[in-house]
């Protein structure tokens, strides 16, 4: 067997413990397959007393995690800190200027980062692999660099977060509290250090931009991803979403537009029957549509020890086996760069919900500011009968029709005296 690859982890939270004990638990495997030994030989986290449940007795430890990356007994560094500046990206730069692979689960860094990164990996001919970034253990980034490598991409879309995707889930089959649900996800190691990150849509962001560098060789461009989360998603919505056959999903859609990319992530009603509405939990899944393979859905856990490091060690045994790949699906130097689509063009069937006064007149005041922005409806629902003056729902889903229109439209519903509430609106996403 040839030389031990030595390896240096920085970060021991959810991801880093998990790795650890993956690669503690199939040494063997991992040397069969790679034909030599791959070691943990050094680790590097804020606090050195705490009890991780490792035994960390024969292993190197570093206060400070680039001096580790810079060190010349390591020749793999992996960065499981999280953040897209500050200390992980210091780590990163100082590995790879020091001739190190990477190995990284930092979507917020690759987001920001990822096409300078990359160049930077590349000319010092190393590696830079961030499977465990997109979609926890789902191998997402190997299925579109390697295995639809022969086929251009028409249109690429998932659940992207699996903390967002257990809370509607738990909030739909347990009628759960969204706090009470969020609490949960963050106890079981699926949150961001910062949740906002789930629940606001701006992981899914992350790791759509990424995805969409993979689909469309282009740069990683964060800026260009319309994000909303699903804080404002209610019980409610959830109720009325399963009348009308649908599910709410946090999804993350792109798409090649004339000369550009559409890149979005927003909740969406999908119907009852669509694969994608029945994935469920912590599970992610990504449909990638190829010219030549038709349509192809990917689905695991997206979330979690496990599944991460699960993707992690594919990423080290690349390495170890002596596997170069580019970071996307062509080298970074000749990543293209496309502008992004605006919102205000999409175009599409929407779901509202208003809160009114229960009084005659209301829909008739409703449907005319529609039909001044040519909307047709679809359906509409009233519920209850409120006391007077007290809130009843409104559900209204429409035909398609532009975002723009439906914008202006929205600004006029909401200043009705009648309607009390800002109103709600969801895309409906025919997949
Ligand atoms: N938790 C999950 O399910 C997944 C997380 N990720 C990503 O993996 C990365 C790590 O996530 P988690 O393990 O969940 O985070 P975590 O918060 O559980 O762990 C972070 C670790 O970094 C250490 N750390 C912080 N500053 C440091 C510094 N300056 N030097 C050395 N160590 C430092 C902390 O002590 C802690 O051990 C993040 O980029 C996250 O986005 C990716 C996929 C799934
Ligand atoms: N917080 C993320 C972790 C994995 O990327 C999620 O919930 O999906
Ligand atoms: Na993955």
């Amino acid at each position: 067997m040839s030389e031990t690859l030595k390896i240096g982890v920085a970060g021991l939270g959810t991801v880093g413990v998990g790795t650890l004990q993956l690669i503690e638990k199939h040494y063997e495997l991992i040397a069969q397959r790679c034909g030599r030994p791959v070691l943990v030989t050094a680790v590097s986290a804020r606090d050195r007393r705490k009890d991780r449940g490792l035994d960390l007795s024969a292993v190197r430890w570093f206060e400070d995690a680039t001096a580790m990356a810079a060190d010349p007994d390591i020749d793999v560094v992996i960065e499981l800190i999280g953040g897209a500046d500050g200390p992980a990206k210091e780590i990163v730069e100082a590995a790879l200027s020091n001739g190190k692979h990477v190995i990284t689960a930092n979507k917020a860094m690759i987001a920001h980062h990822g096409t300078e990164l990359a160049q930077r990996a590349e000319q010092a001919g190393v590696a830079l692999a961030c499977e465990a970034a997109v979609c926890g253990g789902i191998p997402i980034i190997k299925t579109l660099r390697e295995g639809l490598a022969g086929n251009a991409i028409n249109g690429i879309y998932g659940i992207l977060n699996g903390t967002s995707n257990f809370i509607l889930s738990s909030m739909r089959d347990t009628g759960r509290e969204f706090g009470e649900v969020l609490a949960e996800a963050q106890k079981l190691g699926y949150a961001e250090a910062d949740p906002g990150f789930d629940i606001d849509g701006v992981d899914a962001a992350h790791k759509l931009a990424i995805l969409t560098a993979l689909a469309y060789n282009c740069e990683v461009d964060f800026d260009g991803v319309h994000v909303e989360g699903i804080r404002d998603v209610t019980s409610l919505d959830i109720a009325f979403a399963d009348e009308l056959g649908y599910r709410i999903k946090l999804l993350g859609i792109a798409r090649l537009t004339n000369g550009g990319v559409e890149q979005r992530v927003h909740p969406c009603m999908v119907r009852k029957d669509a694969p994608i509405a029945n994935v469920e939990g912590v599970y992610n899944a990504v449909v990638a549509d190829g010219d030549f393979v038709g349509s192809l859905l990917t689905e695991g856990e997206g979330a979690g020890a496990g599944p991460t490091a699960s993707a992690v060690v594919a990423d080290l045994i690349d390495i170890a086996r002596g596997v170069r790949l580019p970071t996307f699906a062509v080298p970074a130097s000749v990543l293209d760069r496309r502008p992004s689509r605006a919102m205000a063009e999409h175009w599409g069937g929407y779901y509202l919900r208003l809160m009114c006064v229960d009084q005659s007149g209301v829909i008739a005041d409703i449907t005319a500011v529609l039909r001044d922005e040519d909307i047709s409806v679809e359906s509409m629902v009233q519920r209850g009968r409120g006391p007077a003056g007290e809130a009843v729902p409104i559900v209204i889903t429409t035909h398609e029709t532009t975002e723009a229109g439906m914008t202006r439209a929205l600004d006029r519903i909401a200043a009705l005296d009648t309607v009390l509430e800002s109103p709600r609106l969801i895309r409906i996403e025919p997949l």
